[in-house]
């Protein structure tokens, strides 16, 4: 099949390569020149790893020309205006498989409602998100990795499966709670950055299991919130995911987090991270749903005190540890 990439980044690029690696033929989209340029002489825009058979083009309605699948591979900061460019350029009906992993902190809405809102509804045809734990840095050297296509469409789930899958290296799964799919995957990242404060800050791997413990509670709250199921989030895309990206220095959130809990200025950690920190806004959406309904977030609340309210990671444990004392819950 011909499948076109928007968004030729550190995952886009190398879905590409997964895509290729299958058989597929692919075509990346970015607006960075420098990056398509990269691709087109068979090198990977942001790892030193080679690439082969990609080609990447600047022009999106060649892309669009090239296939009816798109995958959508940019952060999800520029998913709205991406989409807006798309409808603009569409003339027939496009399958979108979402590999972003966020929630818009303005309206609170997952990629999946921001592509109905943005795609007319003539040009919209089935749409999946594809996730789970799958650091781009381990899967461009084809290293196991296993995730989940999600949608309410059973035939485009199986359809996602079976494009990405080999018996090498990927393996997919297939769901049908694209929400608990969109939400595990947004929130995960703001615990992440927690995870790599307290990692900057000093503290071990006992407090980790505890925050990621912890943290997939408060995942499943959103989730379920949210309108997903509660199990969703104890599989791949919830606590999968939050084990790789909280204990990795492959994750950009970790690291962005790890900074932070070294002491270093939160305006300059996230200025200099070439790469995108997702779970920033990941942290200010999960607030505001706090704000607006009665769920507990005990750690994604102190996340957003020391992200945007200068408060110190010291502090922020001390809350943390200074809460009422209870009993265990496990929901
Ligand atoms: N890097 C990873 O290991 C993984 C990343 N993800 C998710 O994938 C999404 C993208 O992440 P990365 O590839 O890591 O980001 P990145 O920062 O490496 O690359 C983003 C790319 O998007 C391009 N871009 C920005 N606006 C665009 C537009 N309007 N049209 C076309 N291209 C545009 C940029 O030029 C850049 O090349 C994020 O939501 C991330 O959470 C998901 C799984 C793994
Ligand atoms: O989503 C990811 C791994 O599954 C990538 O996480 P980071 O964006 O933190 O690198």
């Amino acid at each position: 099949m011909k499948i076109s990439l928007i968004g030729g980044g550190s995952w886009g690029t190398t879905l590409a390569q997964v895509l290729t690696d299958n058989g597929h033929e692919t075509l990346v989209y970015d607006i960075n020149e420098s990056a398509v340029n990269k691709i087109n002489h068979g090198e990977h825009p942001f790892f030193s790893n080679h690439i082969e058979g990609i080609k990447a083009t600047t022009n999106l309605k060649e892309a669009l020309a090239f296939s009816d699948y798109l995958v959508l591979a940019v952060p999800t900061k520029f998913m709205r205006q991406s989409l807006k460019e798309i409808n603009l350029n569409a003339d027939r009906k496009l399958h979108f498989i979402n590999v972003s992993k966020g929630i818009e902190p303005e309206t609170l809405k997952r990629v999946s409602e921001i592509v109905d809102e943005e795609i007319n509804p003539e040009w919209l045809g089935a749409y999946a998100v594809l996730t789970g734990p799958s650091h781009a840095e381990e899967v461009i050297e084809r290293k196991l990795t296993v995730l989940t296509a999600a949608s309410f469409t059973p035939w485009f789930a199986k359809s996602v499966q079976s494009l990405f899958s080999n018996q090498k290296y990927l393996r997919i799964y297939t769901s049908d709670d694209l929400i608990g799919c969109e939400v595990g995957g947004a929130i995960k990242n703001a615990i992440a950055i927690v995870s790599g404060m307290m990692t900057g800050y000093g503290l071990g791997e006992n407090a980790r299991a505890a925050l990621i413990t912890r943290g997939i509670l408060e995942i499943v709250r959103v989730v379920v919130y949210m309108g997903g199921k509660k199990e969703t989030a104890f599989g791949l895309t919830g606590i999968g995911d939050l084990i790789v990206t909280a204990s990795s220095l492959n994750s950009r959130n970790f690291n962005a987090g790890l900074r932070i809990g070294q002491g270093i200025p939160v305006d300059q950690v996230l200025n200099e991270s070439k790469m995108v920190v997702e779970g920033v806004r990941a942290i200010a959406a999960a607030k505001d749903l706090c704000r607006s309904s009665n769920i507990e977030l005990p750690i994604i609340e102190v996340a957003y005190d020391v992200i945007f309210n200068h408060m110190t990671v010291e502090d922020a444990i001390t809350i943390l540890l200074t809460r009422e004392l209870k009993a265990e819950t496990i929901e």
